[in-house]
Parts: structure tokens; sequence; C-alpha cells
């Protein structure tokens, strides 16, 4: 099974942005944090900072939205030309819907969990989305502490996806570093968003190498 290492530019420099795009070469995505300021209490970039971070960013954007009625706002970031397109269950009215106008858009659909949100009344909607995200912080800020209690949800996840035989990634957010990252891979995940593990070292493309390492040695991912 791949292992993907997503950074979060939610702990980058904010000033300096393609610069630090430069910095995590060997990322498999770039993780984007939209929050706005209402579905979470923080607020960080909109639609016209995705564009243009996706004209000059070499490696694919994960958009993450922490937002009030997706429904609404979702597709234009799909269009904007975003990889994975991640709405929150909690906040959607519609989500297949949805999933499919991302898919028709031409972005992965993907379905976000706070760490709270129960996920058995969604797993029969799975195969409508490429990746479910298990938020393993509470949505809306960088450098909290892992929440392990949401691992027995991943492990639900990793069977129903299992049982379905399609090939949707399972991602984990919030409080990864190279030792909360094997517990997550123990669990099922497959990809991870890590923010301050990332851009708090000295070197991010070697931190990236790290934590790809350490999810990669747990022997759960080879079976
Ligand atoms: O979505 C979020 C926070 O709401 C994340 O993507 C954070 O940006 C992860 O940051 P770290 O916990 O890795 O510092
Ligand atoms: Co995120």
């Amino acid at each position: 099974m791949p292992t993907r290492i997503n950074p979060s530019i939610l702990a980058a420099d904010f000033a300096n942005l393609e610069h630090e795009l430069g910095r995590i070469r060997n990322a498999d995505l770039v993780h984007v944090d939209v929050m706005d300021n209402h579905f979470v209490p923080n607020l960080t970039f909109g639609l016209q900072m995705v564009t243009r971070l996706q004209e000059v960013s070499p490696i694919p954007l994960d958009v993450h939205l922490m937002m009030d009625d997706p429904d609404r706002w979702a597709p234009a970031y799909a269009e904007a030309g975003a990889f994975s397109v991640t709405f929150h269950v909690e906040a959607a009215s519609e989500p297949i819907v949805l999933a499919r106008s991302l898919r028709d858009r031409g972005a992965r659909a993907g379905l976000a969990i706070k760490p709270g949100t129960p996920v058995e009344p969604y797993l029969e909607m799975i195969e409508e989305f490429d990746q479910v995200l298990v938020m393993t912080v509470e949505p809306g800020f960088g450098g909290q502490s892992f929440i392990r209690s949401t691992m027995p949800k991943l492990a639900t996840l990793a069977d129903a996806v299992r049982e379905s035989g399609a090939d949707i990634w399972l991602q984990v957010d919030g409080g990864i570093t190279a030792e909360t990252i094997a517990i997550a891979a123990e669990a099922g995940a497959d990809t991870f968003v890590a923010g301050s593990a990332v851009f708090t070292a000295d070197d991010p493309d070697e931190a990236i190498l790290a934590l790809r390492a350490a999810a990669a040695s747990h022997p759960h991912l080879h079976r």
C-alpha cells in the first residue's frame, strides 16, 4: 500500500508561500486548509488564494474545506484545478450530490469527519468518495495533539474500504508526528497530513522522508 505524505501549508510562512512550496519537493500532495471562521473559529485561505497556489505549485493540491455550506462553495475549488477537494460531512446538506459534482469537475472527492462524529451513518456512501479524512484533532488549528480515540473509527473505515474493494484513500489530519504516524498506519491510514512536523523542521524535505519511513515501516501497511 503506498504511503502518502501531504504537508499542510497552514504551518508554513504565509508571507513566502511560493518559497515554502520549494521546501517540500518530497510531498505527495500539498494540503491546503480553507477555513471560513464559521465552521471553525479560524480564517485562512479562500478560492482566489487556492487558484493562485494551484498555478505556482509543482505538486497538486489537496484542499481541505472547513466551511459552512460546502454544497454551494466546494465545486469552484474543483474548477480551480485542485487534485482533491474534501468537505466536512457535518456541514454538507447533500454529500452524495456534492461528491458527484466534484468528480464531474475532475477532482477527487473527499469526505472529512470530525473527531466526535460517528462514521457508521456514512459507511454506505463511501464508494461515492475517493478519500475519507478522519480528523485526529478538532479542526481549526495546527499544532494540536493527536486524539488517539479516533483510531477505532479509522479501523472501521479500513474494513469497509477493504470490503468494498474500491480504491479509497484513508487520510488522517492533525497531530501527525514520527510517533503518531505509526499508530494511524496501524489503524489503516495510508495518507498522512502533517503541518508542524514538516514546517518546524530545519529541513522540511528530510522531515517528509522521515515521516514516510516511520509510516511505511509499520508491518500492517504490508498486509
Ligand atoms: O486541518 C487541519 C487543522 O484543522 C490540519 O490540516 C492542520 O494544519 C494540521 O496541522 P498539524 O496538527 O500537523 O500541525
Ligand atoms: Co487539514
